[in-house]
């Protein structure tokens, strides 16, 4: 199933890709980097199956490279058990990516979370970026840099420094991207570029849909939810409504995607949208529908009113 809604990989055959996280504590310029990366607007097709592992914030393609920034959960000070299994859900995320970007604020001298930053990413065997940032309001760059720097002591795999600023420094952004490319290792694209794609933009939004639901819902429904969207509207005010519907087997099962006081539905709702604002570059305002089709994996005129052809 996952197959059927998989484009034509148009990348070159010496094309390089992957995914790249940008961590740091708040208000460093996380944000403000990743828009300075992202030139391009991406055209709504769908991603290829891999990529489920985690939120995308972002791809920037060229004739031969693409990086897919990802989202990372906060570093933040353990103060529970909670917070330290936050912290291992982070150091999980971050072995998982081709290269990391971390960014700290040139202005201060580094805190505890930077040290908790500097902690997580030490001792990862790839790429690392270490970016000192607002470097045009920063009274002593230098300086910092260099406690920021030592945070990093005795770390082995390959370090790049640089400074710079985040929100006026285009030409100094457009270089840190090329390097980062040159640290991707060979692969097809993750994602197929421009708008290059036999699916539907319903299609589309549908199968992003369905790959939150199963994330939400993995260790209960396995395969059994399909989705699709039964309406497609562009308001004046540039808001883009899509109503969709998840299809599950049984009644019983019904339930279990809601949740309790509809919890599990919207959450599902709220991190499809988050993709799709992503990708259409606008508001989306996404209502789902939880229907049962019984035995619609085994009903030949069911599949067929899914997409599955
Ligand atoms: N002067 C200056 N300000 C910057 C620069 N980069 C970011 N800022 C400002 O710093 C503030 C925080 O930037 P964000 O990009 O939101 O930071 P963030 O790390 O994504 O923050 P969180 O989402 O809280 O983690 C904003 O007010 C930005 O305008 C820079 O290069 N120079």
């Amino acid at each position: 199933m996952t197959d059927l809604h998989m484009t034509s990989n148009d990348a070159p055959t010496d094309s390089h890709s992957g995914f790249v996280a940008i961590v740091g504590k708040p208000n460093v310029g996380k944000s403000t980097l990743l828009n300075a990366f992202l030139n391009t607007k991406v055209a709504p097709t769908s991603p290829r199956p891999q990529t489920t592992r985690r939120g995308v914030r972002g791809i920037h393609t060229t004739d031969t490279h693409q990086i897919v920034f990802v989202d990372t959960p906060g570093v933040h000070k353990p103060k529970d058990a909670l917070g330290k299994y936050m912290n291992q859900e982070v150091h999980a995320a971050l072995a998982d990516v081709d290269a990391i970007l971390w960014v700290v604020d040139l202005r201060h001298p580094p805190t505890d979370e930077d040290n908790m930053v500097a902690h997580q990413v030490r001792d990862l065997p790839k790429p690392l970026f270490l970016i000192g940032n607002k470097r045009d309001v920063a009274k002593y760059p230098e300086e910092a840099m260099k406690l920021y720097r030592g945070l990093l002591e005795g770390r082995s795999g390959d370090t790049t420094e640089l400074t710079l600023s985040a929100q006026n420094d285009t030409a100094a952004v457009a270089t840190l991207r090329e390097q980062v490319m040159d640290t991707l290792p060979e692969s097809p694209f993750f994602y197929p570029r421009g708008g290059a794609s036999d699916q539907t933009r319903e299609m589309w939004a549908a199968e992003i849909i369905r790959e939150e639901a199963m994330k939400k819902l993995r260790d209960e429904l396995p395969y059994a939810v399909a989705t699709r969207v039964t309406s497609w509207t562009e308001r004046e005010d540039g808001l883009q409504r899509i109503e969709g519907e998840v299809v599950v087997e049984k009644n019983a099962h019904k339930g279990m995607v809601i949740g309790s006081g509809g919890k599990q539905l919207k959450e599902i709702g709220q991190a499809a949208r988050k993709q799709l604002e992503i990708f259409l570059n606008r508001k989306v305002y996404l209502g789902l529908e939880v229907i049962v089709i019984p035995g619609w994996r085994e009903d030949e005129e069911a599949l067929r009113e899914l997409g599955y052809e």
